[in-house]
């Protein structure tokens, strides 16, 4: 996918008024002038921000069956990816979670720079979150499935729809974390990547164990 079929695929596929848009332009002017301070993204997708970046984390948003309500929790946002696609495409709420110090500064510039009322930004460990019951709960190269799923269960209930982009290991991860955690997955092709791919999980559960909220 070229830049140019990037933005293209996204006047398709959301609702982009000319504010919309002026946002998501800020965002990717902002995460490329804050590449100079700190490494959000790989030096080798800097001239494909849109595509590899932007349109990555929106199709997310396309796979989610929850009529875009309720709060959207991000595991790991660091750049801001998918959060702040999210938050910028949607008006629902949206809670970052992200430890690293100057990576919060970041979220938090870009939350206050781009007026964006609906994001909010926990900097902490997921770990040590305050318990939520988030309608979605995606993390984008944060951690393999079973750590990722263990470290935030406390932030969703049985009705969490789970969206985890996992790149090319995601069938591996998915077939290794069967032993320990019950529910439905699925996994789903990504647009950007042919190779890579987006598991989809709903009424998690560590095995044996029943009666969730
Ligand atoms: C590889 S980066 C990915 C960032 C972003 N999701 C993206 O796709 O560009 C992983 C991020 O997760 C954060 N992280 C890792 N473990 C974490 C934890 N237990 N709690 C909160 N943040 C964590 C890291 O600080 C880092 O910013």
């Amino acid at each position: 996918m070229t830049e140019d079929e990037a933005k293209t695929w996204l006047k398709a596929n959301f609702d982009v008024p000319r504010e919309t848009w002026a946002r998501l332009d800020g965002y990717v002017q902002m995460l490329l002038a804050e590449m100079d301070q700190q490494n959000l993204i790989a030096e080798s997708t800097r001239e494909h921000v849109w595509s590899r970046h932007i349109v990555d984390s929106a199709q997310l948003m396309k796979l989610d069956g929850t009529a875009n309500e309720g709060l959207w929790i991000d595991l790991g946002s660091g750049a801001g990816l998918p959060a702040i696609v999210v938050a910028i495409l949607s008006e629902r709420p949206v809670l970052m979670i992200e430890s690293r110090r100057k990576r919060i500064d970041f979220l938090n510039r870009l939350v206050g720079e781009l007026s964006l009322n609906n994001a909010d930004v926990y900097g902490g460990r997921v770990e040590s979150a305050p318990a939520s019951e988030a309608a979605v709960i995606s993390a984008r190269a944060y951690a393999p499935l079973d750590r990722l799923l263990s470290s935030a269960l406390h932030l969703s209930t049985d009705k969490s729809l789970w969206i985890l982009p996992k790149g090319r290991n995601a069938q591996i991860e998915l077939e290794a974390a069967r032993s320990s955690w019950q529910g439905v997955f699925h996994v789903e092709r990504s647009i950007t990547d042919p190779e890579s791919a987006i598991i989809i999980a709903r009424s998690v559960a560590p095995r044996g164990k029943k009666g969730r909220k």
